[in-house]
């Protein structure tokens, strides 16, 4: 368990980037810490494993403040993923995962095994294992990313926006390989987006932030949709869902032509061809009626 408490973060230029922050982190679980760029999620991820450390306020690890423990050998026990996987380009792979186990004195041999059962872990090929980060995909860098993280075999794992810079069907890949990496391993996962489809679709705990690290909501998946705190939430969580929100276009309708489904922003993505039969529960919009879609209802599950 992780425990900010009244944590807050002055910046030597005077910004102030966290506000008296606390919150809750529970172990085993992974919490999610999501809201537009500059609102404080790397300050607050990097207090953790004191590559920051507070102005005033204190976090906790399992009870015992971390202000206390030596930051190198905090931070060398601490799993950390980084955007662009921040690996060593003039090292191979094999050599960048297993970075940390080297430095903290495991025998050369003992570290390069771990590291090629962590690429299996991953769901990397070994053959992979002496080429350079240069000679591999973004996605492929990124889960080496992931299992240099895991290389100490750590109970915390930080992840800041660690899938940010691949495209989009890359991502979904490596995000449910997160789900499943974490349904088998077990760790404390903090995991830092901008991005709220892919916080509800990874967090057990959903941290809703604007600026200052101020919580706007907090809370699982669920309850944040049912529920949103405020108008701010409401607005955060259904502009992101309204792209992907499918309306019928029923002035294709009044035509006679067949009902035309058209997504938010009003392109056309498929036809109905039995009108009522094929849509729950049509709304009351003059010209479109929304319907949700397949994600939509998983999430409100
Ligand atoms: N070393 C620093 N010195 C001065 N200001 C800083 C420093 N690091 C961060 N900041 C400022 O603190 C605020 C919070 O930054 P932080 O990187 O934590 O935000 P973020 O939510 O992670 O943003 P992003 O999503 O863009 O990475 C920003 O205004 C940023 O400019």
């Amino acid at each position: 368990m992780i425990e900010f408490h009244g944590v807050s973060k002055r910046f030597a230029d005077g910004t102030l980037a966290v506000d008296d922050f606390s919150l809750l982190i529970p172990s085993r679980k992974t919490t999610v810490l999501v809201g537009s760029s500059g609102c404080g999620k790397t300050t607050l991820l990097r207090m953790i494993n004191r590559m920051v450390d507070p102005t005033s306020g204190y976090v906790d690890i399992d009870g015992d403040g971390i202000a206390a423990m030596p930051p190198v050998s905090l931070r060398r026990s601490i799993g950390y993923v980084m955007q662009n996987s921040g690996l060593l380009p003039h090292r191979k792979v094999i050599d960048n995962v297993a970075t940390v186990p080297l430095l903290t004195g495991v025998p050369k041999k003992e570290a390069h095994a771990r590291a090629l059962e962590l690429l299996d872990t991953v769901g990397l090929d070994r053959s992979l294992a002496d080429r350079y980060p240069s000679q591999l995909s973004g996605g492929q860098q990124q889960r080496v990313g992931v299992a240099r993280g895991l290389a100490v075999n750590p109970n915390i794992l930080l992840m800041d926006e660690p899938f940010g810079a691949v495209d989009p069907i890359v991502r979904a890949d490596l995000q449910h390989e997160l789900i499943r990496l974490q349904r088998d391993l077990d760790k404390t996962v903090v995991f830092v987006t901008h991005d709220i489809d892919e916080a509800f679709l990874l967090g057990d705990q959903v941290v809703i932030l604007q600026v200052g690290a101020h919580i706007e909501q907090q809370g699982a998946p669920s309850d944040i949709l049912a529920n949103p705190a405020n108008e701010f939430v409401a607005d955060f969580v259904g502009s992101a869902r309204g792209k992907r929100r499918l309306m019928v276009d029923e002035t294709a309708d009044s035509r006679g032509d067949d009902l035309v489904l058209i997504d938010g922003a009003g392109y056309p993505a498929g036809v109905v061809d039995a009108p009522g039969g094929v849509l729950p529960g049509a709304g009351s919009s003059p010209k479109s009626r929304s319907i949700s879609n397949k994600t939509d209802q998983a999430g409100d599950a």
